[in-house]
């Protein structure tokens, strides 16, 4: 069987998609397939994998594989890609909702391609020293340093998401340097468990966090973040410790699209 599928990126972070709107050609059980379509030499290589599928009420509903095979929980630049992608399918999105793992999501493709995605309010902030940990949809713990180009990301992230704390459920960890420019942040995904490009939940967390550790007033804020693979932008509403109208903004683009003709597909 020939399934369609299609490559998309959001500043670097790269998904494979496909439509099952008509039919299903996935069910979501196939970890070791999916996890072989993510692979970098093996498969087509991404760092997730995202059926975009109908909801009652909804103009669809995303459902997000880490690289790993396993289900993830929100993917920001996936949400963003899946926008993207519905577009290009003929669904009107320059105002939409959609369903994701962490719920309901408001979203907007902009005529220049930028996409605008609302994400899920957070209303906790843990700092501890040294470190600042929240749940933006997926759960984030966020260190600030000096100079980002001396951090070996893969290292002393690897090391966090397995430490005695988390290494049952398991976290994304953000390494972020403030700029004159605003944030420059490096990711360590849980689920792709290595360094990715750019993580948009991560970079959430870290606009959020930074909020926080400046001690910034109340009201609307916007913060531009460099990553590895583009820039983003995240908006929101700072009240005390809640956050709420947040947004994360950046490029989606398609990449290419193919058949998959894996045994078994
Ligand atoms: N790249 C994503 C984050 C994906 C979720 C994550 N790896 C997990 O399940 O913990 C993003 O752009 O937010």
């Amino acid at each position: 069987m020939k399934v369609p599928f299609y490559k998309y990126q959001g500043t670097g972070n790269d998904f494979i998609l496909i439509d099952q709107r008509k039919q299903q050609w996935l069910s979501g059980e196939e970890q070791e397939a999916i996890a072989h379509l993510c692979h970098r030499r093996l498969g087509i290589g991404a760092d997730g994998l995202i059926l975009l599928r109908n909801r009652e009420g909804y103009d669809f509903e995303m459902d997000y594989f880490n690289a790993d095979g396993r289900r993830g929980s929100m993917c920001g630049n996936g949400g963003r890609c899946t926008v993207a992608f519905a577009h290009a399918l003929g669904i009107p999105v320059e105002e939409c909702q959609f369903w994701a793992p962490d719920g309901p999501h408001r979203a907007r493709l902009r005529a220049d391609g930028w996409v605008e995605l609302e994400m899920a309010d957070v209303q906790h902030i843990e700092a501890g020293a040294g470190y600042y940990f929240l749940d933006t949809g997926s759960p984030h713990y966020v260190q600030f340093v000096t100079d980002l180009a001396e951090i070996d990301v893969v290292q002393a992230g690897r090391a966090i998401r397995f430490n005695e704390r988390f290494k049952a459920q398991g976290t994304n960890v953000n390494f972020v340097q403030k700029t004159s420019q605003g944030l420059e942040a490096a990711t360590y995904e849980r689920g792709v468990e290595d360094e990715t490009l750019s993580c948009g939940t991560g970079a959430t967390a870290c606009a959020l966090a930074n909020s926080l550790a400046g001690a910034l007033a109340d009201g609307p804020l916007l913060t531009p973040i460099q990553t590895k693979g583009g820039q983003l932008e995240v908006r929101f509403r700072k009240e005390g410790a809640r956050y709420t109208d947040i947004w994360l903004c950046g490029p989606a683009v398609q990449v290419f699209q193919g058949q998959l003709s894996l045994p078994g597909f």
